[in-house]
């Protein structure tokens, strides 16, 4: 649309219907006229000064200050590190995992570290935090040393692992050597990473993040450990591993096991007061007196008490936040906390169930339609012709009922569901019941929100 042409109306993409659904409340009774010359309006202060379009920039802002909420958002974003005197509650682990790995300051062999732990306990904060004080006094001291973090679930073959070994060490080294992206296989990736290692340093702390999601972790982990005593490298590697699967060391073969004799560690869920404080060095991101009385302790107990998650934590008091400010409120309450709480998890399950087919999204959310507020177990054939009914709703074939059968199996392993089998006494068949474990509008919202077809059915929405 150009800036002369009128919005026509209802099918204005430019206006969204959240935007259309305020515009109702505020001014209750608006006729259509009413509601097509505010979208004018907002194209015309759109057209006038990009600077100041009131999409995006709030009334009382337009002078370039940032909201009333925030003073500095990226205080409370995932990529935030905090610094070192803001890593609470992990003094020990941190003492802990320095002991293992400070031989390599005197140029002996560090050991070789595993970490345990569920997500946001601080596994990959800690190993970061000490492999860096490490570089440093190793370097002070006419050691030089590096370290290199590698996310393994991006990195997920032994070839992509070298490959970011060698390629971070280049870029850490500023060597000139040209690492090629492709073509090559992990031995070459090793030499690579020799050769600079060799050049450059005396020792390198290996820190593989969610090393359970390599396909070869063995093959690595093999190759890592004995690369000096292998005469591949003069210098000595240490490797910090970390991984959600406590089973992990368990699962690797005899071999590595005894070349890479590890000291295992395993990090606890944090308690309500250390996420307290957790979120409390992060108060900086709200103007002063913005976070109301009971706002930081409430989502500190809630996030304890569901799961001792110090990101999800971070995350429920960034979205709190958001929503205040969204609904332009001069503070954020406990209201806010509660509303951001529901929306983190929605996104939780959106994230869970996104590389899920369509069909099971309708699967998913036919257990969600049937559940009501006291959570029934449901069996599968009662599942299966209200997904027919779905299906219908939204013009979709079908799936036989064993696949739909699957289908909902995947979801108990993905722990949005549980399955209980029943019967089998006397004269009695065996058969299986569902049951959503999560709340059942949160999945609800995020399966509608993830489906098109769903999205429809449900004018854009589901309110929760
Ligand atoms: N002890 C802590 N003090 C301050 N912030 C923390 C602490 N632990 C975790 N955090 C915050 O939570 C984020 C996630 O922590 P971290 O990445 O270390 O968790 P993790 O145990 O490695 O989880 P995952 O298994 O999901 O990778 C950190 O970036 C930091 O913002």
């Amino acid at each position: 649309m150009t800036d002369n042409e009128e919005p026509d109306g209802g099918g204005d993409s430019s206006i969204t219907d959240q935007q259309l659904d305020d515009f109702d409340t505020n001014r209750e009774g608006s006729s259509a006229s009413e509601i097509s010359s505010a979208s004018e309006e907002i194209q015309r202060q759109d057209s006038d000064d990009p600077a100041n379009d009131p999409l995006f920039v709030r009334e009382g802002n337009e002078d370039g200050s940032s909201t009333q909420i925030w003073a500095d958002r990226d205080l409370l974003s995932i990529g935030t590190v905090p610094g070192p005197d803001r890593i609470v509650g992990r003094d020990t682990e941190i003492q802990s995992v320095a002991g293992e790995i400070r031989h390599l300051i005197h140029e002996s062999q560090p050991n070789h570290v595993v970490i345990y732990g569920e997500t946001g306990t601080g596994k990959s904060l800690v190993s970061r935090h000490v492999s860096d004080r490490l570089v440093d006094t190793a370097t002070a001291r006419n050691v030089p040393a590096a370290s290199v973090y590698v996310e393994c679930k991006k990195n997920n073959t032994e070839t992509r692992v070298a490959r970011t070994i060698a390629r971070a060490l280049s870029d850490k080294s500023d060597s000139d050597i040209d690492i090629p992206r492709i073509g090559l296989g992990s031995a070459e990736y090793y030499d690579y990473a020799y050769d600079i290692i060799d050049e450059y340093y005396d020792g390198l702390i290996v820190i593989l993040d969610e090393i359970d999601m390599v396909d070869n972790a063995e093959g690595l982990l093999h190759e890592l450990s004995r690369a000096r005593e292998a005469g591949h490298t003069d210098a000595y590697i240490g490797i910090i591993a970390i991984s959600n699967d406590i089973d992990f060391g368990q699962k690797l073969n005899a071999r590595v096991q005894s070349s890479m004799r590890t000291t295992d560690f395993v990090f606890e869920p944090y308690q309500s007061d250390q996420i307290e404080q957790i979120l409390e060095y992060r108060r900086d991101a709200f103007h002063d007196g913005v976070v109301q009385d009971g706002v930081i302790t409430e989502t500190a107990d809630r996030s304890a008490d569901e799961h001792g998650d110090a990101r999800k934590a971070v995350d429920v008091l960034r979205i709190a936040g958001d929503i205040a400010d969204d609904a332009d409120a001069e503070v954020v309450s406990p209201k806010h906390v509660d509303k951001a709480v529901k929306r983190a998890e929605v996104n939780r399950v959106k994230e869970t169930i996104e590389s899920t087919s369509p069909q099971s999204k309708l699967v998913l959310y036919t257990l969600g339609r049937l559940t009501g507020s006291n959570n029934r177990r449901f069996r599968t054939s009662g599942i299966y012709s209200q997904y027919e009914t779905t299906c219908g709703d939204v013009g979709a074939d079908p799936l036989s009922y064993d696949r739909v059968s699957q289908i909902l199996s995947t979801f108990a392993l993905m722990g949005i569901s549980e399955s209980h089998q029943v019967g089998g006494g006397h004269k009695q068949g065996v058969y299986l019941e569902h049951q959503l474990i999560k709340d059942k509008d949160v999945v609800m919202k995020a399966v509608v929100e993830s489906d098109e077809r769903l999205s429809e059915l449900h004018n854009g929405t589901y309110e929760i």
